[in-house]
């Protein structure tokens, strides 16, 4: 089992009345892709500032590479892109890396070495004034790769960008981690957490909802199959699979089943003289399961009432 690089433990965070952050326990392994999903507000931030040292908690845990958030052996270890990055306009992208390089102690080895991981080296020169929003982006990883840390920490990283912009983002990410680097990052853009992530938080209202693989958060792989008559298919499918695990929706049959499943269900369709003439397989949606962990929220009491 991978190392536990973050751990936190019924964290909390109290803006007076409001609740930014409540009791949210996860765990980030090293070398995976984390996302912290959730719709805006729901506490993504406030998390991410806490587990940097920036906001300090109500109550509840952090650990951060063994230590807690903000203390100086974990600082150094840990880079982070906090809503936005603010650069000098008229420097250039290498320049702005060298401001914040010597900053930090470090040399121009460590900043031609962030500039190649994000794949700005020829057009370093140029001022940052003159980057697209997605170069501007990739120089704020750049600033978080500073010193090579363990754990990279982007807060909405693709924010504003266009398809392509994200789509490097996301490339960006990949690659990083292919290289060793774990990252945490936060979206509230399904697609992209489900084009990147190896385990996602899901985050509403404060509160964590699940924190799950994407393949156990998606679950039982469905089958669609489309046969006639339906009845007959319906009536067949039930007696193998159990009424639980069939359903006739829009002309097809959707069911259940493992993949070793699949073969037997079509042959015992054949066999029982039903035309099949599709089966394939479908996954549940990020986005639908996002509504069906958020829905019973949406759905209190005092909001059906109002
Ligand atoms: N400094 C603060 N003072 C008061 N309330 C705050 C403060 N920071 C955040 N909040 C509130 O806490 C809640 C969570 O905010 P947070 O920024 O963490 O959410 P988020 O998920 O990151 O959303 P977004 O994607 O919009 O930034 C919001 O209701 C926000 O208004």
């Amino acid at each position: 089992m991978s190392e536990n690089i973050v751990v936190t433990g019924q964290l909390t965070k109290r803006y007076g009345d409001r609740l930014a952050v409540d009791s949210v326990s996860l765990t980030i392994r090293r070398g995976e892709v984390y996302g912290f999903l959730g719709p805006n507000g729901a506490g993504k931030t406030t998390t991410l500032r806490m587990l940097l040292g920036l906001v300090r908690p109500t109550s509840g845990r952090a650990s951060v590479l063994g230590v807690a958030p903000g203390a100086p052996a974990a600082l150094a270890r840990v880079g982070a892109l906090i809503e936005g990055p603010g650069f000098f306009p008229f420097l250039s992208g290498r320049d702005n890396l060298r401001v914040l390089a010597r900053h930090a102690r470090l040399g121009d080895v460590a900043v031609e070495a962030a500039l190649e991981q994000v794949d700005l080296s020829g057009r370093a020169s140029d001022s940052f004034r003159s980057y697209s929003l997605g170069m501007k982006q990739r120089l704020g990883v750049a600033a978080a790769l500073l010193g090579d840390p363990e754990l990279l920490i982007l807060d909405e990283p693709t924010n504003g960008l266009d398809p392509a912009g994200m789509a490097d983002m996301r490339d960006l990410v990949r690659a990083l981690v292919d290289a060793g680097q774990t990252v945490l990052l936060s979206s509230h853009l399904l697609g992209e957490v489900q084009e990147v992530c190896d385990r996602v938080g899901v985050i509403s209202r404060g509160r964590l909802l699940t924190e799950r693989t994407l393949t156990e958060l998606r679950g039982a792989t469905g089958l669609l199959v489309r046969a006639e008559p339906l009845s007959r298919a319906t009536e067949v499918a039930t007696r193998l699979l159990g009424a639980a695990n069939v359903a006739a929706v829009d002309g097809a049959l959707r069911l259940v089943t493992d993949p070793p499943g699949v073969a037997e269900v079509v042959r015992t369709l054949v066999r029982a003289d039903v035309e099949v003439s599709e089966v394939r397989p479908v996954e549940r949606t990020l986005e639908q399961v996002f509504f069906e962990l958020t829905t019973p929220e949406l759905t209190t009491p005092e909001e059906v009432a109002s």
